[in-house]
C-alpha cells in the first residue's frame, strides 16, 4: 500500500486563512495581536526559523517585532529584556528562540516569561496546566501534530500511539496531550527513548507513530506496522543543494516507510509549517485573553 501524504503546509495554510479573518475581527475591536521573537546570536537555522515566524505574523496582520541580540549578551540583560516585554501592553506573545548560548540558563529564561505571554507553552505553569488538561497554550509542535491528525481524519480515540523521543518540547507534551480524556485524544500512549531496549517491538504496535528522535532516518520500514499513520517531527540538515539551499530529511526513512504506512508526513512540508502556525494560534489566543474575550479559570 502506498501511504497518503499528510500535507502540513496545506493544512497550515487553511488554519492561517481562519487566523487572518479572526485577526481582522479583533482589530475592528481595537486589539492587535503582538508577537516578539527574541534571537540570541546568529545561528543560520535559528535565523531562518525566526524570520519564518516573523513573516507569518506579519502576513496575518499581527504587530510583530524581531529582537536580535548579540551572542555574548549577559544573562542579566536578556532577563531585563524579557521583563520589559512582560510589561509591554502591545506584546501578547514572547518567543525566545532555542537553543541559547552556553552561558545562559534556558531554564531561568523560560521561567522569566510571563506565563500569560508564554506562547511557546514552555513555562512550568503552562506545562503543569497541560498535564491536568487545562492548557491555555499548548506547545506549538505537539499542538501542530494533534491538529494534523484531527484534520486528516485520523481516529485518535482508542488508538495505540507510540512516541519516539522524550524531549520537553515534543515527546513528553505530545504523549501527555494524546493521553488526555478529551476529544482528539484518549489514546493509549507508549513513550520510547534512547534507553528503550527493543524500539522496533514498540513501534510495530503503533497505529499512530510519532517520531521526534533527532536522528536522521532512525525509523525504517521494518519498524512500522502496515497501514500505520506516521508523523515525522525530525528536521535534519543533511547537506546543501547546488543552489545553496539546505537539504532536509526527517527521522523516518520516508521513501521506504511510505510503501508500508497508511499515511505519512513529509519533511519539509509536514510538521514544521504547523509548528509556526500554532505559534500564531497561541498569540491570537493570548491577545483575546488579555482583552477579556476569553474566560480563564
Ligand atoms: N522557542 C522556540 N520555539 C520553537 O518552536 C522552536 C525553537 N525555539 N527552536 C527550534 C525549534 C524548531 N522549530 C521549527 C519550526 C518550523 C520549522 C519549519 O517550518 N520547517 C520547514 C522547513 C524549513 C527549512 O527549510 O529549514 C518544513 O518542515 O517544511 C522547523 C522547525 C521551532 N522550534
Amino acid at each position: 500500500m502506498a501511504a497518503t501524504i499528510i500535507r502540513g503546509s496545506e493544512i497550515a495554510q487553511q488554519i492561517r486563512e481562519d487566523l487572518k479573518k479572526e485577526t481582522a475581527r479583533l482589530k475592528a475591536r481595537g486589539v492587535v495581536p503582538g508577537l516578539v521573537t527574541i534571537l540570541v546570536g546568529q545561528d543560520p537555522a535559528s535565523m531562518s526559523y525566526v524570520s519564518a515566524k516573523q513573516k507569518t505574523a506579519y502576513d496575518l496582520g499581527f504587530y510583530s517585532l524581531q529582537d536580535s541580540l548579540p551572542e555574548d549578551i549577559p544573562e542579566s540583560l536578556l532577563l531585563e529584556r524579557i521583563s520589559q516585554y512582560n510589561e509591554d501592553p502591545r506584546i501578547h506573545g514572547i518567543l525566545v528562540q532555542l537553543p541559547l548560548p552556553e552561558h545562559i540558563s534556558e531554564e531561568k529564561i523560560l521561567y522569566a516569561i510571563d506565563p500569560g505571554k508564554d506562547v511557546d507553552g514552555f513555562h512550568p505553569v503552562n506545562v503543569g496546566r497541560l498535564m491536568v488538561g487545562q492548557a491555555d497554550f499548548l506547545p506549538c509542535t505537539p499542538a501542530g501534530i494533534q491538529q494534523l491528525l484531527i484534520r486528516s481524519g485520523v481516529r485518535i480515540d482508542g488508538a495505540e500511539v507510540v512516541v519516539v523521543g522524550r524531549s520537553n518540547i515534543v515527546g513528553k507534551p505530545i504523549a501527555n496531550m494524546l493521553l488526555q480524556k478529551q476529544e482528539g485524544a484518549n489514546a493509549t500512549v507508549t513513550v520510547c527513548h534512547t534507553g528503550t531496549r527493543d524500539i522496533g517491538f514498540h513501534t510495530r504496535r503503533a497505529d499512530i507513530l510519532i517520531v521526534a528522535a533527532g536522528k536522521p532516518r532512525a525509523i525504517t520500514a521494518d519498524m512500522v506496522k502496515e497501514g500505520a499513520v506516521v508523523i515525522d517531527v525530525g528536521v535534519n540538515r543533511i547537506g546543501v543543494s547546488p543552489e545553496g539551499k539546505a537539504q532536509l530529511c526527517g527521522d523516518v526513512d520516508f521513501e521506504a516507510v511510505r510503501q508500508k504506512a497508511g499515511a505519512i508526513t513529509p519533511v519539509p512540508g509536514g510538521v514544521g509549517p504547523m509548528t509556526i502556525t500554532m505559534l500564531m494560534v497561541n498569540t491570537l489566543k493570548a491577545a483575546r485573553i488579555s482583552a477579556g474575550l476569553e474566560r480563564k479559570p
